[in-house]
């Protein structure tokens, strides 16, 4: 990794790392001097973006399962492949993408001589896409690794790709390959207030704890 990346990770961390301090303060003060009633769970970590904080158990990621997989009825085994890993479902929604957040999501393959049938492919109303975001450790990596090779006939067996597809112009699912990636792509599909909604799992004790 770049050692800019590197930077960036950690001040990000740092930056997480005073958001929650302050929650503390803050929710440490309304116990004291406030009614007594516990603080709800969801929103405990409204500081966090929307795109999460990269390098920490909030690193999240857009997920999406394309119009092929969602008519191939793969939406289920997909989502349960992310959280039976553990990683934490924050985000998601069914849409048909309009042409301009298809062009906008792929703008860096706009001059590829696939990009006009990819974008038909994915706004022509023919299936929806299901838009997700997923939290937790590593969550931008491993994702990519659980979808296997952008070409199905590279990717390995016990990949979501590996498993269900053959051509690569019906990979059935999209991930985002960087936290720069994650960060345009959520912000794009899930910009809307309340889209993304931070929540605590009970699970997070026995997933996420490194003692
Ligand atoms: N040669 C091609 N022919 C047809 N479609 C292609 C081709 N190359 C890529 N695509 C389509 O464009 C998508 C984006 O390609 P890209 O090179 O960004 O790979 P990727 O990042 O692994 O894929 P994705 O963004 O969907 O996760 C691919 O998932 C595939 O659907």
């Amino acid at each position: 990794m770049a050692t800019s990346s590197r930077q960036a990770l950690r001040s990000n961390a740092a930056r997480f790392g005073a958001a929650v301090a302050v929650g503390a303060a803050v929710s440490f003060a309304f116990t004291l001097y406030g009614n007594s009633k516990a603080a709800p769970t969801l929103h405990a970590d409204s500081a966090v973006p929307i795109y999460g904080v990269p390098g920490t158990a909030k690193e999240r990621t857009f997920i999406a399962v394309k119009p092929d997989g969602v008519q191939r009825g793969l939406v289920s085994d997909i989502i349960g492949r992310f959280e039976r890993r553990g990683y934490k479902l924050v985000g998601l929604k069914l849409l048909v993408p309009s042409v301009a957040l298809a062009k906008e999501h792929y703008a860096d393959l706009s001059s590829k001589p696939f990009f006009a049938g990819l974008v038909d492919y994915m706004t022509n109303g023919k299936a929806p896409v299901v838009g997700m975001v997923w939290e937790g450790p590593a969550v931008i990596k491993q994702g990519r690794v659980m979808l296997g090779a952008t070409d199905p006939k590279a990717a390995g067996p016990g990949t979501i790709r590996g498993d269900y597809c053959l051509s690569i112009g019906r990979n059935i699912c999209h991930g985002s390959d960087s936290a720069e990636s994650a960060e345009k792509e959520i912000s794009l599909w899930f910009g809307g207030r309340g889209e993304v909604v931070s929540w605590a799992s009970n699970n997070d004790e026995w997933v996420v704890s490194d003692n």
